[in-house]
């Protein structure tokens, strides 16, 4: 089952407003830095939340409006939250058959469907176990089951994967791409792989407000904010388009793909590999070269990780050693404008 949702999420104390479409079947991966609103629209669908004046609609049926409001339990809303916050009481196949249940499902077809659903996320062997005998990774794949038993019209996810260790991670998102497939949900992340693999649509949110919408490959690619240029790992500068150059904070040189009309807000990307660090600025060559202090340095697989506010460097460890650097270093960050591109925001 899946449904189109509509929601204008307004909750004037929390300064968020938000609205989206999502289509029956899509589902839209919710980036943004804490306190972005991401939980507040999760909270506004699921019926979690009733401050505000929000607007929700689930498959032409209203379920928060001016003089409307469905109960949670009522709302056809699967969630999923960062724990799995199963039923201790119950065993696994009890869990899983409660929302079938509570549909008014007889006993034995709802276990029937709970075995079905239990099979579906690779947990059948653990159907007689208590919650409390779970690994944090099983109790989840539990709580998708238990979720989707219930047949939502679409589903939430609050950062599934953040109370699961790294290694853990991988199998559950392989479940929840399968079972995700073709049906509406929304997925709150921090996670560029779970907006990468399980997402058609990404949406940024920063400060309550929308910032990007677009395919996940797109928004990745061609980042306009700066939470969805960190989790794309680039470095992103923003301006106005001034005879051929991104003037704001600092200036920058670099192509554009597209034609720019003067005057245009615009962003520069570049990668942290693309920009080298030296002690003075070097002579000569169409060089974007800006002095800055670093304010932390940090591993980064194989390379050393060189911040300085928000721009970053990759170098190897040799020549960090070799520029003695450190945070409160004064360097200069070099990056060739044929690295940078630069697009409308
Ligand atoms: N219970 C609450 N009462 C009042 N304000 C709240 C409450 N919960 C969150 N807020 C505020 O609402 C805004 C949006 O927070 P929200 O929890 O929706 O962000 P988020 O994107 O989910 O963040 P995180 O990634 O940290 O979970 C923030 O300014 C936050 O401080």
């Amino acid at each position: 089952m899946s449904a189109a949702l509509e929601v204008a999420a307004d909750v004037a104390a929390r300064d968020v407003r938000v609205a989206l479409r999502i289509e029956p079947g899509e589902t839209v991966a919710l980036l943004g830095p804490n306190g972005a609103g991401k939980s507040t629209l999760l909270g506004a669908v699921a019926g979690s939340l009733r401050d505000g004046a929000s607007h929700v609609v689930l498959g032409g049926r209203t379920l928060s409006g001016a003089s409307t409001w469905v109960a949670p339990h009522d709302r056809g809303v699967g969630l999923l939250a960062q724990d799995a916050l199963l039923f201790p009481h119950l065993d696994v196949t009890g869990n899983v058959a409660f929302g079938p249940r509570s549909q008014g499902l007889g006993r034995r077809a709802a276990r029937a469907a709970a075995v079905r659903w239990l099979d579906r996320v690779g947990c059948v062997d653990l159907a007689d176990r208590r919650p409390g005998a779970l690994s944090g990774g099983q109790a989840q794949r539990v709580a998708i089951a238990r979720a989707l038993a219930a047949e939502p019209e679409v589903v939430l996810l609050d950062e599934p994967m953040a109370a699961l260790d790294v290694d853990a991670r991988p199998a559950l998102r392989q479940v929840l791409r399968e079972v995700l497939r073709d049906r509406t949900a929304v997925i709150a992340t921090h996670d560029v792989l779970d907006a990468l693999l399980l997402a058609d649509r990404v949406v940024v949110l920063e400060g309550g407000r929308v910032v990007e919408d677009g395919p996940a490959a797109e928004v990745l690619a061609r980042p306009r904010s700066a939470f969805a240029a960190r989790v794309a790992g680039l470095n992103l500068v923003g301006g106005r388009w001034s005879s051929g150059v991104l003037v704001g904070e600092r200036s920058v040189s670099g192509t554009a793909r597209e034609e720019l009309p003067e005057g245009a807000d615009a962003v520069a990307a570049f990668r942290p590999s693309a920009v080298s660090v030296y002690a003075a600025a070097p002579a000569g060559s169409p060089r974007n070269a800006w002095p800055v202090t670093v304010s932390a340095i940090e591993p980064s697989a194989d390379q050393v990780r060189v911040v300085a506010g928000d721009l970053a460097a990759l170098v190897t460890p040799q020549a960090a050693a070799e520029l003695r650097l450190a945070p409160g270093s004064d360097v200069v960050f070099v990056v060739k404008a044929n690295e940078v591109e630069i697009y409308p925001r």
